[in-house]
């Protein structure tokens, strides 16, 4: 390797892998699930018809379905040792770290945490699946001071999420955008987080270090944590009438402007108009004009001032907001829709596996000796000598 050679600097534009799972087109401003536009899933599919066509490749049959449903519904209690141990982190826990602490504790009570068997990796994933729910549900409650409630096994999973969290069957206008906000935010390429994924998997470790390593990469607010960045920014900024001044002093101090610009989406993320329907239907829903306005106002003088556009992560954190989850909740959020693409990529991987191990160029110091150390040959073959001796 010399010093001519190319470094893709955080490895833009480098192709890694083939994939089957998602086709982002940058082209067409278009999301495909295993061939089936984002749009069309969101519109016509639950959350757990489009984990199962992640998982499987095709859209599952209604026996399939059912019993995928079955076995989610009969999963979503957490059992004593998860409980005991979430419980005795302290209070001011990111929930981040507790979600992640939580799988931690999962693959440590999985007896046979390592299979390369898609059938038993899909069966772990849909624990996991079941059961992240009720951990974010804990942390809000425990955070207002309220008690855990059981799950329903009557409701899908939307509405049973919903229902943990807040003690009330949510109206269907909140649940279907809630359900549209899991399906979009289910699965995206070769994105940080699952590339981590990959990368944990293509060792041979086992399927919760992966989640693990993702949701460690998920947190960052360059990534997922991004969605809990909005809402700060809608914090700090206000009202709408703030936008130009907030954003002026923003700009001038350098900051990243957060829900805003892709890595590989350059002129709008595909997800977007999707999840600002079901925001405009949250906002006429709990009459909130005022989050339009600043959402408005931000998105406009953004774009025109800077020519990037809005990520998944913009209409997603006011649209949560308003659901009444806290703002730290919202990437626990985005890590238990997302842990159906992770685990479609887990399974992909293992299935073509290469251990992922990229080169680097080096430039620290020169090779440089410490000072009275010689290193000649005789005493070179004297401690060799002695190694062996020891040995
Ligand atoms: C679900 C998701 O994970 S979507 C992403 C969520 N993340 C965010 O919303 C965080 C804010 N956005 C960003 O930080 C970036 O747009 C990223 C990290 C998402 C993409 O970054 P990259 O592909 O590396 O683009 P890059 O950072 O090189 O951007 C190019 C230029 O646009 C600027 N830029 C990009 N996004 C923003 C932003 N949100 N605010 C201000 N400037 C920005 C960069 O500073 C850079 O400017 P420069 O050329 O003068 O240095
Ligand atoms: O693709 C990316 O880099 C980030 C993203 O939008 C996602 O993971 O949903």
């Amino acid at each position: 390797m010399s010093d001519s050679t190319e470094i893709r600097k955080g490895l833009v534009g480098v192709v890694a892998d083939t994939t089957a799972v998602s086709k982002v087109n940058v082209e067409t401003n278009s999301l495909l699930y295993r061939g089936y536009p984002v749009q069309e899933l969101a519109a016509m599919c639950s959350f757990e018809e489009v984990v199962n066509l992640l998982w499987r490749g095709d859209l599952a049959t209604p026996d399939e379905l059912a019993r995928s449903i079955a076995r989610e519904r009969s999963h979503r209690e957490l059992g004593d040792r998860l409980m005991g141990v979430i419980e005795r982190l302290p209070d001011e826990s990111h929930p981040m770290d507790v979600v992640r602490t939580a799988v931690s504790v999962m693959g440590g009570e999985d007896p046979t945490a390592w299979s390369d068997d898609p059938e038993e990796i899909r069966d772990k994933a849909l624990i996991l699946i079941a059961k992240i729910p009720a951990v974010v549900a804990y942390i809000q409650r425990h955070r207002r001071g309220l008690p855990m409630i059981a799950p329903r096994d009557d409701l899908g999973y939307a509405a049973n999420f919903l229902w943990m969290t807040f003690g009330e069957e949510p109206p269907e206008v909140v649940r279907k955008a809630f359900d549209v906000s899991m399906t979009l935010y289910a699965e995206h390429s070769f994105n940080a987080s699952t590339f981590t994924a990959r990368v944990v998997t293509s060792t041979l470790s086992d399927y919760y270090s992966a989640i693990v390593a993702a949701i460690g990469a998920l947190k960052g607010p360059l990534h997922g944590g991004a969605n809990e960045a909005v809402m700060r920014t809608f914090d700090e900024i206000g009202s709408a009438d703030n936008v130009v001044p907030w954003l002026d002093d923003a700009l001038a101090h350098k900051r990243k402007i957060m829900g805003f610009g892709h890595r590989v989406y350059k002129r709008g993320d595909s997800r977007v108009p999707t999840m600002k329907a079901a925001l405009d239907t949250l906002i006429a829903h709990y009459d909130r004009p005022d989050i339009a306005a600043l959402y408005d106002a931000l998105e406009a003088e953004f774009v025109g001032r800077k020519g990037i556009y809005p990520n998944l992560d913009y209409p997603s954190g006011p649209a949560y907001h308003l659901m009444g989850f806290d703002t730290e909740l919202f990437t626990p959020i985005f890590v238990a829709s997302r842990i159906a693409g992770w685990t479609a990529h887990i399974q992909e991987q293992l299935a073509h596996n290469a251990l992922i191990r990229p080169l680097s160029l080096y430039d620290g110091p020169a090779e440089r000796h410490i000072d009275g150390y010689t290193a000649d040959a005789a005493s070179l073959e004297a401690a060799t000598r002695q190694e062996e001796m020891a040995g």
